[in-house]
């Protein structure tokens, strides 16, 4: 996928044959911008027109010696790394250029593999540095570049804002991102909002991978070739491929064997697979998105998720708030879900009475969005005509009582404490039913329709048990 955070490398060399030989390694690497100067003279001219990500220096040239143009990048391009690479026997210098500045230095003859992990390594620090400039700039702002791309996700919370800022910021780079978060609050919206923010030109590819044994996991995502196992008649391409230039995103990446979590693993370190029955690898830009409801670092103390693959994992990494934690959410969630709902039953959307939002502000929503999206489309199936009646949530939210500011009964246990009856600590029937009403009361902020709603009775019921007198039953 292309990169926000283009990575151009300069070479510095006085040997041409040197300079081309390495610019090969590196385009082969996948390095696309590479620059070569054999002048040492015109450096500092070539950074003061454009952008470059890193420096490779010979430090054995004529005109400007390699360590003295070191002092004067350090001095006025600290930011960017420069690798010295020096002839042998020669350390005492290679110390001298690591106190002046240089990210690394490497002997001749230079071992390929070694210095593309050095400049992979350079790369990864020069994007996060990008990435902490721009995140800087947008918190201070509190501005969305591309506010289109949040579309389908409503919210107006703070947090959830926070979040598309830095998305915005992650959504160039080729690094993976980790999506946490409860059951149901949107973990898949936010890892297709990012494919719309990163303009790829590949599609966003889905896979939950809960349930998916070694074999079917290797042949879901790397694909086969024809013969590769009894019944492999035909060659099959896997989500990878499918995926090239856009996201793959794996869901339930909590649930991934342990064999499996190892060629996630190495697919992430080499950016290449093998398709089962391929002796050759095959070299893949997707960028993989992970999401999980479950909590991957305990599982990593537990042993049951490989440590090395979480941090690849979580490069980048965001954490959706629960809906109880976001209630201010919920007015605009149920307008949308309404709209959403008469739309697709072809009716007209009713009209929401104004306690329905502050009612369900007081539900845990084990489900969250998922879970507030399928009462709204119960209650619209239920509706007939006029006003909604609270009744089908209250139904909903009555089989999964869970409520968000209190433990079941926990307001009796004062009462049990204080009743004084010598016969045990069981408060009478009215001591109950008046610490019920409070509860209800004080969860519901005062509002007696959704007290009412809490208690499964009618407004006027409660209301007439308020304004009872003492003696009255
Ligand atoms: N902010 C939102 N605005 C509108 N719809 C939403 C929002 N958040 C979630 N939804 C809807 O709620 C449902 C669940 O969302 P989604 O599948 O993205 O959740 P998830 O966190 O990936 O769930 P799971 O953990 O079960 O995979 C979908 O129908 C989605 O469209």
């Amino acid at each position: 996928m292309t990169d926000q955070h283009p990575f151009p490398i300069l070479l510095v060399d006085d040997e041409e044959e040197i300079l081309f030989t390495a610019s090969i390694t590196l385009r082969a690497a996948g390095f696309t911008q590479v620059m070569t100067e054999s002048n040492s003279r015109r450096v500092m001219d070539i950074l003061s027109r454009q952008e470059v990500g890193l420096i490779l220096l010979d430090l054995y040239m004529p005109h400007l010696p390699g360590y003295e143009l070191l002092r004067e990048l350090s001095a006025n391009y600290p930011q960017i790394p420069v690798i010295v690479v020096t002839a042998a026997n020669e350390v005492g210098m290679a110390v001298e250029c690591m106190k002046a500045g240089a990210f690394d230095y490497f002997v001749k003859p230079v071992e390929p593999q070694r210095l593309l992990a050095t400049i992979k390594r350079a790369q990864e620090m020069y994007v996060l540095r990008s990435e902490v400039r721009s995140l800087k700039s947008h918190l201070l702002t509190d501005r969305l570049d591309n506010e289109e791309a949040f579309a389908p996700i409503m919210t107006c919370n703070r947090k959830m804002r926070a979040i598309f800022q830095y998305l915005e910021v992650v959504a160039g780079s080729s690094q993976p991102l980790l999506i946490t978060g409860e059951t149901g609050v949107g973990k898949e919206l936010v890892a297709r909002s990012l494919h719309t923010l990163s303009k790829c030109k590949g599609p966003f590819v889905a896979v939950n991978i809960a349930g998916l044994d070694d074999m079917v996991f290797s042949d879901t995502l790397f694909g086969h070739r024809r013969g590769a196992f009894t019944g492999a008649d035909q060659h099959r391409e896997g989500l990878i491929t499918k995926a090239a230039n856009g996201i793959l995103f794996l869901d339930e990446i909590g649930d991934l064997q342990p064999s499996s979590q190892v060629k996630l693993l190495r697919l992430l370190q080499e950016q290449e697979y093998y398709p089962l029955g391929a002796d050759t690898p095959t070299r893949t830009n997707a960028r993989i998105v992970v999401a999980t409801n479950r909590d991957l670092k305990a599982m990593m103390a537990e042993g049951s998720f490989r440590k090395d693959l979480y941090y690849r994992l979580s490069a980048h990494q965001v954490l959706i708030p629960p809906l109880r934690e976001r209630t201010d959410d919920i007015p605009l969630l149920v307008e949308h879900f309404f709209a959403e709902a008469a739309a697709s039953l072809s009716r007209q959307k009713p009209t929401v009475p104004p306690e329905l939002a502050c009612y369900l502000a007081t539900h845990a929503f084990p489900g969250n969005i998922r879970e507030l999206r399928a009462m709204v489309f119960d209650a619209m199936a239920r509706h007939d005509k006029g006003v909604l009646s609270l009744s089908s949530f209250r139904e909903a939210i009555g089989a999964s009582r869970v409520p968000v500011k209190a433990t079941p009964l926990s307001f009796l246990e004062g009462l049990r404490d204080t009743s004084g009856h010598g016969g045990g600590t069981m408060p009478t029937l009215k001591e109950a039913e008046d610490a019920l009403i409070a509860h209800s009361l004080r969860i519901a902020n005062g509002n007696q329709g959704i007290a009412a709603a809490h208690l499964g009775i009618t407004r006027q019921a409660l209301n007439k048990r308020l304004n009872r007198k003492p003696g009255d039953e």
